[in-house]
């Protein structure tokens, strides 16, 4: 198996094209992309508009597959798994954070993040509520717990998603534009959050346009016309 400085890596992908099938022809959005990534990294994915960044991710969290290559996470070969296993294994392994946070509406702040561990079974039912609480308390919102997403702020709601994202204490975070809809400052702030959620030990991956990233990240991977251009 492949080591990273002697560990076992959180993501490998390995040789990884995708080709749609579109009524133009087949159009290939990945080209043989390898990439590694260990515990505890925050890796920043950073390439142009239609450059395969979005499409790379849902290889990784298996919401697609590849058309050869093999995708490995936390141990798992996410390209061989069913869908059924795949939404279980998602579950566990792998907490999403979205650009416009896509929190439920209707659930206060802690329902929204006990609603991982519900599906997935993965506390004790009356462990739920105070593990939910002291991941607000993590990502500094503790007393909004009992609040609709609505009364809080772009960023106050960005760091109820990274709270339920950790639901489940998953080994990788994915997040896609997370600071897209967030004003500079606040910005800096969930940068600053992610990188000390990756110095805990989740490895963590971030989709991002933006340059503000460049102090908390260990490294970035680049792509152009859906094959890595650079990877520092
Ligand atoms: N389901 C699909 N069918 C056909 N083509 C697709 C599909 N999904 C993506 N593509 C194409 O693959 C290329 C890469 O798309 P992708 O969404 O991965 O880029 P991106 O780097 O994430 O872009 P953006 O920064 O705009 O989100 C684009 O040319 C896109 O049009």
């Amino acid at each position: 198996m492949f080591r990273l400085g002697g560990r076992v890596p959180i993501i490998d992908v390995r040789e990884v094209t995708k080709t749609y099938d579109t009524p133009q022809g087949p159009f290939t959005a990945l080209r043989a992309v390898s990439l590694q990534t260990g515990p505890g990294e925050f890796l920043a994915v950073v390439g142009r508009s239609g450059s395969g960044k979005s499409t790379l991710i849902n290889m990784i969290t298996g919401i697609d597959r590849p058309t050869s290559g093999e995708v490995h996470v936390a141990g798992a070969a996410v390209h061989e798994l069913d869908q059924r296993t795949l939404a279980a294994w998602r579950g566990r392994n792998v907490g999403v954070v979205f650009q416009f946070f896509q929190l439920l509406p209707t659930l206060t702040v802690a329902e929204n993040i006990m609603l991982p561990m519900d599906f997935c079974d993965t506390f004790p039912r009356a462990e739920r509520r105070p593990r939910a609480q002291a991941l607000l308390e993590r990502v500094g919102i503790a007393e909004q717990a009992d609040k609709l997403p609505s009364a809080l702020s772009g960023g106050q709601q960005q760091r109820a998603a990274i709270a339920r994202a950790l639901a489940n204490d998953p080994p990788l975070l994915v997040a896609d534009e997370p600071t897209g809809n967030l004003d500079s400052d606040t910005a800096v702030d969930v940068l600053k959050l992610f990188a000390a959620i990756a110095t805990a030990g989740t490895t963590v991956v971030m989709v991002t346009h933006g340059s503000d990233a460049a102090p908390y990240i260990t490294s970035t991977v680049e792509l152009a016309d859906g094959a890595v251009s650079a990877h520092v």
